[in-house]
């Protein structure tokens, strides 16, 4: 059994979480002992305080602008919660994938945290990304048949070639239905008396690939919830989504049904055991499971996606039980079989692994190569395999987020 010093293990979405932490917990993988005296610093243990925060009202953990947890942004969840756990003074700390929805500077600000603590805490690492490995960290570990193996080279892992298939053809040939498909002209918008976004003019046409940064609790999810319909404050700003004028007498409806979108946290609690052609024909049917009967055309498009990503022979197996690579490919199916002129894709990378998040950034840039559909891709980390034509960044100030366009083309 090891002694314990500052170890990470490296870990695939195939392999399971929940039960590593478990083991590292009763003893199975190393020598040392906790004696409850440990931290786990995770989205599970967020979730936990965010559920109690629901029940009780309960804020134990206190975020920097006093928000409660579930009114504040991912980042600012995360940030206070590392802080919540270095005041009660573990002897271990288990940090699980650290960086993601961090911004740059939080996460150089967690690395230097995690980097002082090492000195009188044991770090206990899970990371699923090669780059994210801790510098402080002395032996790296896969689990090989349920034991931990030390792996000696973190290599990066090789270019492939997933989808060779042409994308499916247009399901109802939108292409030029919209000149410009999402306008925001001089946006401003305050949650009390703080303002969030100041004076945000952006416009957004067909085929066109955007990533939308800023830091934490800049207003990104802010955005994509005017944007989509969702934000009720929607209505009193000068906006025009698919050629109609916010606030015109159009119906979240008629807004959404023009938009495809997937986040990872649409997988969070999915339980549903759904076929995985299932899953992608529902997509023409707006619902989660099939409740009306396709047409032929659909299940043809839908046979199409399948083959394009190499899952045709599996298509009547549980969406469940594939990883959560995949279960991502079909939601982006799914996302895409109605060909919406936009697709909106919320930190999709976030928790996925390097091979899965080569693989679903391949995708990515097919969609944005072969069809009309324009992407807005909204993530913190570079992927060096995703390259979109232009960035809308946020800058943050004390008087609201400001924003900038710059083009990559
Ligand atoms: N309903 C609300 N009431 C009060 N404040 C809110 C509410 N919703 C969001 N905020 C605040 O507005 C700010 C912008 O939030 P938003 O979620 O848009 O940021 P973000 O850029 O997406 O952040 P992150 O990168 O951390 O996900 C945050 O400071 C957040 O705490």
């Amino acid at each position: 059994m090891t002694k314990l010093k500052h170890v990470a293990v490296y870990i695939s979405n195939k392999q399971n979480k929940k039960s590593l932490i478990e083991g590292i917990l009763s003893n199975q993988f190393f020598s040392d002992s906790f004696d409850k005296n440990y931290a786990l610093f995770s989205d599970i243990t967020l979730n936990k305080f965010i559920d109690e925060e629901r029940r009780h009202g309960q804020f134990d953990v206190e975020t920097k602008t006093k928000n409660s947890l579930r009114n504040s942004s991912q980042g600012e969840r995360r940030k206070a919660l590392l802080q919540h756990i270095i005041s009660k003074k573990p002897k271990c700390i288990i940090v699980d994938n650290a960086f993601d929805s961090l911004d740059v500077q939080a996460q150089s600000d967690i690395k230097k945290s995690l980097e002082a603590l090492s000195a009188e805490t044991i770090i206990i690492q899970i990371s699923n990304r090669k780059r994210d490995v801790l510098s402080f960290i002395e032996t790296v570990f896969k689990i090989e048949n349920g034991t931990l193996v030390v792996i000696n080279n973190l290599e990066t892992p090789k270019t492939f070639k997933n989808f060779v298939l042409d994308l499916p053809q247009d399901y109802k040939q939108l292409k030029n239905k919209f000149s410009v498909l999402i306008h925001l002209r001089d946006v401003t918008l305050s949650y009390g008396k703080r303002c969030i976004l100041k004076h945000i003019n952006w416009e957004i046409k067909p085929g066109e690939f955007w990533q939308l940064i800023g830091p934490n609790g800049s207003g990104k999810s802010t955005i994509l919830n005017l944007i989509s319909g969702d934000n009720p404050k929607g209505f009193m700003q000068d906006m025009t989504l698919f050629d109609m004028k916010k606030g015109s007498g159009e119906s979240v409806w008629d807004i959404k049904k023009h938009i495809g979108f997937f986040s990872s946290d649409m997988l969070i609690g999915f339980k549903r055991k759904d076929s995985i052609e299932n899953m992608i024909v529902s997509g023409f049917l707006d619902s989660i499971g099939l409740y009306k009967i396709p047409n032929e055309r659909q299940i043809q498009i839908a046979h199409q996606w399948l083959r394009l990503l190499n899952m045709f022979d599996i298509k009547d197996k549980n969406f469940n039980l594939l990883s959560d690579g995949h279960k991502r490919l079909v939601l982006i199916a799914r996302a895409m079989v109605k060909q919406p002129p936009l697709l909106i894709l919320d930190e999709p990378i976030n928790g996925l692994d390097d091979f899965d998040a080569e693989m679903f950034s391949e995708l990515i840039n097919k969609i944005a190569k072969e069809s009309n559909t324009a992407i807005l891709y909204v993530s913190h980390r570079e992927e060096k395999n995703i390259k979109p034509h232009f960035v809308f960044k946020l800058t943050s100030s004390k008087a609201g987020s400001t924003g900038s366009v710059i083009v990559k083309k």
